[in-house]
């Protein structure tokens, strides 16, 4: 249930009507980041989202979540998950067909790891049409696989927010605790060098233009 008004400070009253106030002036955004995993997508979606006032929707977070929460998604998409391979098509279309339904998506949204296989783009096609919008644009992060190792191996998240550091590029404070919460970091089960194998296979045969 929502926190009765009275008992929200001011400060946070008045910060939340200024970032509506602000928002309401920015143009409606669909985005598309494409991307192998540690290419920047994660980085880059909640400055984009900040900006342009979207939701910001993750699937592989989504899918984390379910699996924590060993719901009957994350039961069925965790074996993929761990091996480094795609969940399948209908679990991830459903995911998305709900979360976009959310009132943050009211401006648009930024779908990170979404569609990954032709056949959740043609989904998302059928999506749109339905809503009647389309996607504004594709960010197509290009990154050499040569990279991607030492950026996933080195990478720990903060999983309630997705806020994700790097203990040789960028990290924390304290070591293993988010800068902004306090609360600890995580290591993804799948950020290992033989997991990103399979994830970057599964990129390069099902996601990236041919
Ligand atoms: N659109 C999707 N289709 C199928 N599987 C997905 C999709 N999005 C996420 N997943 C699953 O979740 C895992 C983690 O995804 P994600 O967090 O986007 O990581 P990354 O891009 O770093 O590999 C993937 O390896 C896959 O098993």
């Amino acid at each position: 249930m929502a926190a009765s008004l009275e008992d929200v400070p001011s400060e946070s009253l008045l910060s939340e009507v200024l970032r509506r106030l602000r928002c309401s002036s920015k143009p409606d955004k669909r985005l598309i980041l494409i991307g192998p995993p540690g290419s920047g997508k994660g980085t880059q979606s909640p400055i984009i989202k900040d900006e342009f006032c979207l939701c910001h929707l993750a699937t592989g977070d989504m899918l984390r979540a379910a699996v924590v929460a060993k719901t009957p998604l994350g039961i069925k998409a965790k074996e993929a998950m761990d091996n480094g391979q795609l969940v399948s098509d209908d679990l991830v279309v459903g995911i998305i067909d709900e979360a976009m339904k959310k009132a943050s998506c009211q401006k648009g949204f930024i779908l990170d790891g979404f569609p990954r296989t032709v056949a959740q783009a043609e989904k998302l096609d059928e999506m749109l049409q339905k809503q009647g919008t389309k996607i504004d644009k594709v960010l197509n992060f290009a990154i050499d696989d040569a990279i991607l190792e030492e950026r996933i191996t080195g990478r720990w998240i903060h999983p309630s927010s997705g806020r994700s550091y790097h203990t040789k590029f960028q990290p924390p404070k304290v070591p293993g605790v988010d800068d902004i919460t306090g609360e600890p970091l995580i290591q993804r089960k799948d950020d290992t060098a033989e997991v990103l194998k399979s994830r970057l296979g599964a990129f390069h045969r099902q996601t990236e233009p041919g």
